[in-house]
């Protein structure tokens, strides 16, 4: 059986996960969608888009969806799913599981890969983060739960634009991208976004594409820690630098990228063996990591990911005739240790 494409939805309390649900609940798009949620009250769903009584676990939506509540865990939610489906119980094509505005989404993610029965049905398609413009801010300043989130997240919906000004979303648009330089941004209104800037993003899946915005690689060579503040912002926190750029930075974010660039070479064993122990000291704060590298031994890109102590690797296309061989990486965490982490690298190349 093909594996089943799984997206996980998250973001902090009320940045807009359940009205974005809903329109995948209610509108007729004409795909099956199962959608896990932690709880969902009657002011969630309407009864009259039940089919059957909200009493059961799972319920079929008119436009034959499926919903489905957790009361236990979610690999025993995932495994009656794929168990239904298999037994023509339950018609769907993809799981939508809606994490809740407080949880952190690394356990989430790692069901994917930690648990091989999991693994064997479903195939982690990405992680959705919503960003409330409104409330995003100091959210970020207060909660660790909200800048992970964001350092996990593959794609960033960004709802409730309208309700701030222009250059307030321009900051926070700046702020999300150091913290998380490879997830691409998109303003959402009410949750109104089309599918397929949804589903099937891959972005999970091992594949040559790292979405890092050329400006923000030349901008992260001269501005290697801190993210700016928008032009003007007052602010007068102790830990800024002025560095005459004609800007000024701060490092409130612990979540922090950083992006590893190389032209020569990387040693296959050497980097198996450094990236191996990294990982062991310090995988807990690695949210995410990702990279095109050019290894020696092979025509073709090595692509490697990994969320915290996981990591794994594939071989991509080859590299093209004019194409330029450097190795990119992007490291998203808390606290990196940075220098550590440059210095091996560079120790691992031939
Ligand atoms: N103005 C505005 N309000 C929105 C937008 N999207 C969602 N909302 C409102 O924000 C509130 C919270 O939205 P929910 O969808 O319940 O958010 P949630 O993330 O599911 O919240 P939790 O379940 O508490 O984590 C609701 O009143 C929504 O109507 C938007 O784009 N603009």
């Amino acid at each position: 059986m093909a594996l089943i494409p799984a997206t996980i939805l998250t973001g902090f309390l009320g940045s807009g996960k359940t009205t974005l649900l809903k329109r995948i609940l209610t509108e007729a798009h004409g795909q099956k969608i199962a959608v896990i949620e932690n709880e969902f009250g009657e002011e969630n769903i309407d009864s009259d888009i039940l089919v059957t009584e909200s009493k059961e676990q799972i319920v079929q939506m008119s436009n034959g969806c499926v919903c489905c509540t957790i009361r236990e865990d979610l690999r025993e939610a995932l495994q009656l799913l794929a168990a239904k489906k298999r037994q023509g119980l339950l018609d769907f094509d993809r799981v939508v599981i809606e994490t809740t505005g407080l949880a952190d989404p690394g356990p989430v993610a790692q069901t994917f890969f930690m648990d091989d029965e999991i693994a064997e049905s479903y195939l982690l398609d990405s992680i959705l983060t919503l960003v409330d413009a409104k409330h995003a801010p100091q959210q970020l300043n207060d909660r660790q739960e909200a800048r992970r989130q964001v350092g996990f997240a593959d794609q960033i919906f960004i709802s409730k634009s309208e309700l701030v000004s222009a250059e307030e979303t321009d900051a926070l648009i700046h702020r999300l991208k150091h913290m998380n330089p490879r997830a691409p941004q998109q303003k959402v209104h009410f949750g109104d976004v089309p599918l397929k800037d949804i589903f099937d993003l891959r972005g999970f899946n091992l594949n040559a594409k790292l979405d890092i915005d050329p400006d923000f690689l030349k901008e992260d060579d001269h501005d290697h820690h801190d993210h700016d503040h928008a032009h003007g912002e007052a602010c007068d926190h102790p830990s800024h630098k002025h560095e005459g750029h004609g800007h000024h930075h701060h490092t409130d974010d612990d979540v922090k990228s950083f992006v590893y660039k190389a032209d020569r070479a990387f040693d296959p064993a050497k980097l198996e063996d450094f990236l191996g122990a990294i990982v062991n000291i310090y995988g807990p704060r690695m949210l995410r990591y990702k990279g095109v590298l050019n290894m020696k031994g092979t025509e073709r890109k090595v692509i490697f990911q990994g969320v915290h102590q996981l990591m794994g690797s594939d071989l991509g296309p080859e590299w093209g005739k004019d194409e330029a061989r450097q190795s990119r990486m992007v490291f998203i965490g808390i606290e990196l240790p940075r220098e550590i982490l440059e210095q091996g690298l560079e120790q691992c190349l031939v």
